[in-house]
């Protein structure tokens, strides 16, 4: 037998962080970046108005009050996107809208609720003349406006040459924007780990389908593949794939692929029907071992098809005994094919509000509830590996080591927490 802590390592030993590619921007969705990223220009490229509004020559407006506003010839339109620009003197302003380009000669932008928006009223305007092909040619500005005023200058955000953005860095919406800012259409990223999850055994039926005598739902290739996709993969759900060497073999062939990683459920156990762990030993070069664990006692893992050799992990049927296994052994592999800093879940200690008991020799891993506000930690459920609704209210590992076969309530235990 060996012991979870031994399994894990040697795991791991096989799984290294994937080679990187570029991806488009979208496509690299949560991955983690393999390069340093500069920005190839300024951001924002060119000053520009944070306002609607005039842009003018300070000078003009220093004595301007809503009594004896400064009045001003205005001598163009700047729409977000203008190319030609107006060149602004002394006595003039330039209609601007915001976004556009500050022209030569303007100093700062007054916003048009500093103005009579060129209504020729005098009155304070609260939005621009509708017009754009003839702004009002007379503006009245009424109140002094500072030396850049409501100008975002070129630069100000982001400097040409600046790293924005270090290697591993996860790359969210903000992060993704960001590049596609300062113009960057793909990036290099390490990729997500394309998984694929297949259930085996000929007594399961796929959902919305009739099971019949002695049938039952897959269940566990929607958990697997939905821990898979919750762990940073891409997963391949492939349910139900009867206990029949030729199939196996078949599906498996068939899945390498695309697969960098293939994870399986099922068939690992001593039943006289396992032909999967036939298939698996022979064809698939995966070894199978029984672990110091409840529940995911028969585990198997190696690697299958050749040189390229696909990492596999053969886990247990029992829907329990996969999900466990699924959280200790697979998900660091896909963390760590992810170059993920933090592959494994963290462990809290916890104070058990109800007595554990747990075979000897074996670490248990009971299901539980754990409530951060007073780090308390109860059981839901027993320690069958087919308790899947109880399983479906747990939010937690609660661990019991192998030389413990009990523990009286208040003890204090360690708490795998499972919530992402
Ligand atoms: N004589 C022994 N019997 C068993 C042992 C043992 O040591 N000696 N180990 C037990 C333990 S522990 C486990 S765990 C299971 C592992 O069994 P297998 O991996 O061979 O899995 P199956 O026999 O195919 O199925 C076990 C159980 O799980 C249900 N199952 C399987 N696949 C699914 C699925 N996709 N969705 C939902 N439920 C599934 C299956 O119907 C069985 O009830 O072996 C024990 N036996
Ligand atoms: O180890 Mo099995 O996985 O106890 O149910």
């Amino acid at each position: 037998m060996w012991s979870v802590d031994e399994h894990l390592a040697d795991v791991l030993f096989a799984a290294a962080p994937l080679p990187p590619i570029e991806l488009r921007l979208l496509e690299a969705q949560g991955c983690r970046l393999a390069e340093d990223v500069r920005a190839g220009a300024d951001l924002p490229p060119f000053d520009n108005s944070s306002m609607d509004g005039y842009a003018l020559r300070t000078a003009d407006t220093v004595r301007a009050t809503e009594q004896y506003p400064s009045v001003l010839a205005v001598v163009g339109d700047i729409a977000a996107g203008a190319d030609e620009l107006p060149k602004v003197g002394p006595g003039q302003a330039a209609r601007i809208m915001t976004g556009a380009p500050v022209p030569p000669g303007a100093e700062a932008v007054a916003p048009v609720e500093w103005t009579d928006g060129g209504t020729g009223t005098g009155q304070a305007a609260d939005a621009m003349g509708g017009d754009q092909d003839a702004p009002g040619d007379e503006l009245r500005v009424l109140r002094p406006v500072a030396e850049g005023a409501f100008i975002r200058r070129r630069g100000s955000d982001v400097t040409a040459g600046d790293t924005v953005l270090e290697a591993g860095a996860v790359l969210g919406p903000t992060q993704l924007g960001l590049l596609a800012a300062i113009g960057r259409a793909t990036v290099r990223v390490r990729p997500r780990p394309r998984v694929v999850v297949l259930s085996t055994g000929s007594e399961l039926v796929q959902p919305g389908e009739e099971t019949g005598p002695g049938r039952i739902h897959d269940s566990n290739s929607f958990t697997l593949t939905a821990a898979a996709i919750a762990a940073g993969a891409v997963a391949y759900r492939v349910g139900g794939v009867p206990d029949d060497a030729a199939t196996l073999r078949a599906v498996l062939e068939d899945q390498l692929g695309r697969a960098d990683l293939i994870v399986t459920s099922g068939g690992v156990s001593v039943g006289a029907y396992d032909v999967v762990k036939e298939v698996f030993a022979d064809y698939a070069g995966v070894d199978f071992r029984r672990l110091r664990m409840q529940p995911g006692k028969p585990q198997g893992y190696g690697r299958i098809g050749g040189e390229r050799g696909v990492p596999l992990l053969a886990l247990p049927g029992n829907p329990v005994s996969a999900y466990i296994s699924f959280e200790l052994f697979v998900r660091p592999v896909i963390r760590t094919m992810l170059g993920a800093p933090d592959v494994h879940r963290p462990v809290v200690r916890a104070v058990t509000t109800a007595a554990l008991r747990s075979p000897a020799g074996r670490r248990q891993f009971l299901r539980g509830r754990y409530r951060p506000a007073d780090g308390a930690v109860s059981p839901v459920g027993g320690e069958g590996s087919h308790l899947v609704g109880a399983l479906a209210q747990a939010d937690c590992l609660i661990t019991v080591p192998e030389d413990t076969t009990a523990l009286p309530a208040g003890s204090t235990v360690d708490v795998v927490l499972l919530t992402d």
